[in-house]
């Protein structure tokens, strides 16, 4: 049995997430949490969702605040409070203003949860989960970023289209950055067991076109609608049931890579990783020639990125000392 702390429920992914993640039979409890000031709203938001556990003959007890103290116990911990983009914005944007909001949560989580497991969602979502882990102070284990999982469940959606089967019958994963340098890994992209590149008789792939669709898929929708909600919101439930449910899925997401088995290290980055109960394992993949040389490059921007966010945030707190 789990309790599961969503930061940020008062937002547009954080609140489906916690609704969606509350389905799952081990989630016992779900704490609803926001900044103060936000309180009534979280009352209404948890009032509303035990009416849908009514109907839905759910069993998750609800709970919500503003104070720390309401981390303690969690077992999983999502944060995803901080400003989404507009369409005419990059995530890379967001970056220092969302690394304060990110900072203050992970040193709060850090010292009310320290033994949780923190997934973090806020965008640039990988800079961001560099930061979450040195200011909670948690290993690199515990700490991990939604990353490319759901890029990787848009390209196995395109994929299904194209080849017109179950999405289950898709296997396939984008690694390195949650943005422009996002790596496609085509040598590890099946069809019902079979690589792509074995497939006779099958119009040729466009490559090219799926994975600018897929790189474009934030933008697109957040022009047309102003958010991306359902697509993160189950993404995120994925991965939750996952680490409650113990079931040692592979999946890729953003966390701490090691030199002796990526080649790069100092910094968060999506690559295929194990997830359990007990946390998030990469695991070390051979990567074709284009496909190393496409992962170096956004580990390169990444790493650049997230050195100069943790700079500014140093100086700051060395100003404010
Ligand atoms: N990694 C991904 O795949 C992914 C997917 C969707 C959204 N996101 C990111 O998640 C974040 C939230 O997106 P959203 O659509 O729910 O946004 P939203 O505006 O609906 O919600 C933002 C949440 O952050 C909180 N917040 C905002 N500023 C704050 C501050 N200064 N201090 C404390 N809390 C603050 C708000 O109270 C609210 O709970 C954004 O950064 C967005 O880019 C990431
Ligand atoms: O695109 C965004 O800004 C939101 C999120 O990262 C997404 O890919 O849906």
């Amino acid at each position: 049995m789990a309790k599961v702390t969503i930061i940020g429920a008062t937002g547009q992914v954080g609140s489906y997430a916690a609704h969606a993640v509350s389905q799952f039979p081990h989630v016992q409890e779900m704490c609803l949490y926001g900044r103060p000031g936000n309180e009534q709203f979280l009352d209404g938001l948890a009032h509303d969702m035990m009416d849908s556990f009514a109907a839905r003959g759910t069993n998750t007890r609800v709970t919500f605040g503003t104070n720390p103290k309401e981390l303690r116990g969690s077992d999983i911990v999502v944060l995803t409070s901080g400003v989404p983009r507009r369409s005419d914005q990059t995530r890379l944007d967001l970056a220092l203003q969302n690394a304060k909001i990110v900072r203050h949560y992970a040193e709060q989580v850090g010292r009310m949860a320290p033994d949780s497991i923190l997934l973090v969602v806020t965008n640039p979502v990988d800079i961001m989960t560099t930061v979450a882990l040195k200011y909670s102070g948690m290993m690199p284990h515990r700490v991990f970023g939604l990353g490319t999982h759901l890029d990787s469940m848009r390209l196995k959606a395109c994929l299904a289209e194209f080849f017109n089967v179950h999405v289950s019958e898709v296997h396939t994963r984008i690694i390195g950055e949650h943005g422009d340098t996002m790596v496609p890994m085509w040598s590890a992209t099946t069809i019902g067991g079979i690589q792509i590149d074995n497939m006779i008789g099958i119009a040729k792939l466009p490559r090219e076109e799926m994975i600018e669709r897929v790189k474009n898929s934030g933008s697109y929708i957040i022009k047309a609608k102003g958010a991306t909600v359902f697509g993160p919101g189950d993404a995120i439930a994925t991965l939750i049931r996952t680490i409650v449910e113990d079931e040692n899925r592979m999946l890729t997401v953003s966390t701490q890579i090691r030199r002796e088995i990526f080649g790069h290290e100092g910094v968060c980055i999506s690559v295929p990783a194990r997830i359990t109960r007990g946390g998030v394992f990469p695991i070390g993949v051979r990567l074709s020639i284009t496909e190393t040389a496409m992962f170096g490059e956004s580990v390169k921007l990444i790493k650049d990125m997230t050195e100069k966010v943790c700079a500014a945030l140093d100086a700051e707190s060395q100003e404010s000392e």
